[in-house]
Parts: C-alpha cells; sequence; structure tokens
C-alpha cells in the first residue's frame, strides 16, 4: 500500500489538508489502490514541536514516502526569526530542495460556473486554461544571501546553472507539445544575466521540438498579459521567483487563490500543496477555501500513482458542487450557497457518489 507523507504545516494547513484527506480516502475506497496516510511536522509546527522547521523525522518520513500533501507554512509567530530557520526557507523550501522537486506545475483553467465569481470581465477569463510551469529548486530563493561587508546591505543571489535550466525548460516543451503546442519563456533578459543565458537555453531546446511555437516574453509584460489576455497562453516556463509572483496573479483568473493547485516533481516522487499560504487572516474559522487542496489531492492520484480515471472523478466532483452553487466565502456572491471548509470537503466527497 502506498505511504502519502500529509504535512499540514501552520494556519489553514490544519484545516485544508484533513478535507483533501477525505476526499482521496472516498475517491478509492474498495479500489485496488489505497493509501496509507502518514503525519509529520513541518514549517511552525516544527519549530514549536520539534525544534526545526524541518525536524529530520519529516524529512526521512518525506524520503521514505510515496507521495507527499503538504497544507502551508509560516505565520506571523515566526516571523522575527533568521530567513534560515524560518518555516518558509528552513521548512518547505528546504524540503523541496532536499528532494530534488524541481518542476512546480500549477494549472490555472477558469470553470465555466466560477466565471461569475470572477473579479475580471467574462471575455477576458472564460477560456482560460494554461499551465505554470516554475522552476523550484533554484534562482534567487536559493543563492547565496546574507548581510553585505557594509552592515548597512544585504543581498540575495541570482544563479542558474545550464543543467538547472535545461531539465525544466525540456519538461516546458513536453507539456506544450502534449497540450496546445504554445510555450511562452518567461524571463527578464532585458536586465538579467541569469535570463539572458536562460533564453540562449531555450533556443537551444526549441530546435528539438520543432512543433512547439515558442515565445519569449519579459515577466513584467507577461503580469501585465496574464490579466490583459490571458487566453494567449498555453504554457508558461519560468524561473522560480517569476512563476511565484505569477501564479499568485493568475489565481485570480480562476476566481480565487483558493483554487489554485500544484504538484512539484522530480521525475520521481511528488509533493502536493495548494500555492497559497497559511492565510493567517482566517485561519481556525472554517471559512478557508479546501479546493485548491483537494484538487493538488487530485494531481497527486494522476501523478504519482497512475489514476488518471480518479484524478478526474475528484476534479468532476468539484466541478459538480460548485455547479450546484456551493462556494466558500472567497468565491461567494450574493444567491451563493456559502459553506464552511469541512462542510466544502463533505459536499466533495458527496458529489462523488
Ligand atoms: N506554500 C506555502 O506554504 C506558502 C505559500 C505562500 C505564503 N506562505 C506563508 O503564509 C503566510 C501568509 O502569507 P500571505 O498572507 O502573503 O499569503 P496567503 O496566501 O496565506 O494569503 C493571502 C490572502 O489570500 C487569502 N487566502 C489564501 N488562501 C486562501 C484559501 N484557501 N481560502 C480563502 N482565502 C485564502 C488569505 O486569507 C489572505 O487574505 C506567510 O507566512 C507566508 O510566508 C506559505
Ligand atoms: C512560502 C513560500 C516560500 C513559497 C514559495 O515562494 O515558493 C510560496 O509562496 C509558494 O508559492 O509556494
Ligand atoms: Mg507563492
Amino acid at each position: 500500500m502506498p505511504n502519502v507523507l500529509v504535512l499540514p504545516g501552520d494556519g489553514i494547513g490544519l484545516e485544508i489538508t484533513p478535507e483533501a484527506v477525505k476526499v482521496l480516502q472516498a475517491v478509492l475506497k474498495g479500489h485496488s489502490t489505497t493509501l496509507n496516510f502518514e503525519y509529520g511536522l513541518i514549517g511552525g509546527a516544527g519549530i514549536d514541536e520539534a525544534g526545526k522547521a524541518l525536524p529530520d523525522e519529516t524529512l526521512a518520513a518525506a524520503q521514505a514516502a510515496d507521495a507527499i500533501l503538504l497544507g502551508s507554512v509560516g505565520g506571523p509567530k515566526w516571523d522575527t526569526l533568521p530567513a534560515p530557520q524560518r518555516p518558509e526557507l528552513g521548512g518547505l523550501l528546504a524540503l523541496r530542495k532536499a528532494l530534488g522537486l524541481f518542476a512546480n506545475i500549477r494549472p490555472v483553467k477558469m470553470l465555466p460556473m466560477l466565471v461569475e465569481a470572477s473579479t475580471l470581465r467574462t471575455e477576458v477569463v472564460k477560456n482560460v486554461d494554461l499551465v505554470v510551469l516554475r522552476e523550484l529548486t533554484g534562482g534567487l530563493y536559493f543563492g547565496e544571501k546574507g548581510r553585505g561587508t557594509n552592515p548597512n546591505s544585504a543581498f540575495d543571489t541570482l544563479v542558474y546553472t545550464e543543467e538547472e535550466i535545461r531539465r525544466i525548460v525540456d519538461l516546458g516543451f513536453q507539456m506544450a507539445a502534449k497540450r496546445r503546442g504554445r510555450l511562452c519563456s518567461v524571463d527578464k533578459a532585458n536586465v538579467l544575466e541569469s535570463s539572458r543565458f536562460w533564453r540562449e537555453i531555450t533556443l537551444d531546446i526549441a530546435k528539438n521540438y520543432p512543433e512547439v511555437e515558442l515565445t519569449h516574453m519579459y515577466v513584467d509584460n507577461a503580469a501585465m498579459q496574464l490579466v490583459r489576455w490571458p487566453e494567449q497562453f498555453d504554457v508558461i516556463v519560468t524561473e522560480n521567483m517569476f512563476g511565484d509572483i505569477l501564479t499568485d496573479l493568475a489565481s485570480m483568473l480562476m476566481g480565487s487563490i483558493g483554487m489554485i493547485s500544484s504538484a512539484s516533481l522530480n521525475g520521481g516522487k511528488g509533493l502536493y500543496e495548494p500555492a497559497h499560504g497559511s492565510a493567517p487572516d482566517i485561519a481556525g474559522k472554517n471559512i478557508a477555501n479546501p479546493l485548491a487542496t483537494i484538487l493538488s489531492g487530485a494531481l497527486m492520484l494522476r501523478y504519482s500513482f497512475g489514476l488518471e480515471h480518479e484524478a478526474q472523478m475528484i476534479e468532476k466532483a468539484v466541478e459538480r458542487v460548485l455547479q450546484e452553487g456551493y462556494r466558500t466565502p472567497d468565491l461567494a456572491k450574493s444567491g451563493d450557497k456559502v459553506l464552511g471548509t469541512r462542510e466544502m470537503g463533505d459536499a466533495v466527497v458527496e458529489a462523488l457518489k
């Protein structure tokens, strides 16, 4: 029986992960593959209960697990710690790095029944169907950082090796070839040397994929184009920080940050988590949207266990619940039936039947 390590983390992570587990258990009830769920500490919970953001037992369990389901980490309680000890860098980023999870897939698809929930005009968002492929273990978040020799300065370093760029961009071409055949590489090659290098290598890889139409776009323009005419994008491949920022932005093309799921892969193991954070402002109130985490569970079935049919069952159950007018508060307009976090999880389980 495959082992799934569940790392709820902090804030709403504690509320949304049980809903995803509940849905995974329901969809696999009576199935020949059932999952064994184990639990671990990460982030602020790791600091408080085991002395560090990525406790040794958590890392060992993650290395041994077949897949990982993560909630979110961080919160004001730990904000004053130095960066390397914090829930984010010392916990989540350390785990991604240790497992070599370089490829972060964040699907952005507008569901027809959520067009109304969008803050953008219907004609802008109604056909959105894109994927952001974010490089996840290199770039600015992982480069050398510190205080400068001048005490009134600080620095971070953005480094990419050829190998790091090749493996993510190549995956971007493969994904585009299987979709609508368009890859947009987002960089800042008008300013950054690392982006110029990224572009050179991308052009070289393009020779192997004549069927894919490659475009390059500066990240500032990409942010604008994503809200101006998102339909133009099929697959976006980009470096770590640009992907981080663009995916929060892109989540609103689906109506809410509470809808954006993700898979972090290395060709073997996968870690599945919503792209949003621990939302301290709404934590503990049973109002967080669990759908990004539930949909991350679907990605787990697809990418880690090859259970495409069951992944689609979850995705269709989510659509059915939304179609019936049920919404968590982040998506609700007047007339919608508002559900709490747990009740939304229950509704998805019910819709699987
Ligand atoms: N993957 C992660 O674990 C992750 C990702 C992003 C931020 N963080 C951390 O989370 C903490 C809070 O960061 P932030 O406030 O910048 O970002 P955030 O994503 O936690 O919250 C931003 C806003 O979106 C709302 N929101 C987020 N998820 C939601 C959901 N599922 N349903 C409804 N509303 C939701 C929040 O209430 C808040 O108003 C910080 O410590 C940050 O470092 C962690
Ligand atoms: C919490 C933070 C370190 C993380 C990241 O930047 O990768 C988050 O913002 C994300 O998008 O997964
Ligand atoms: Mg982010």
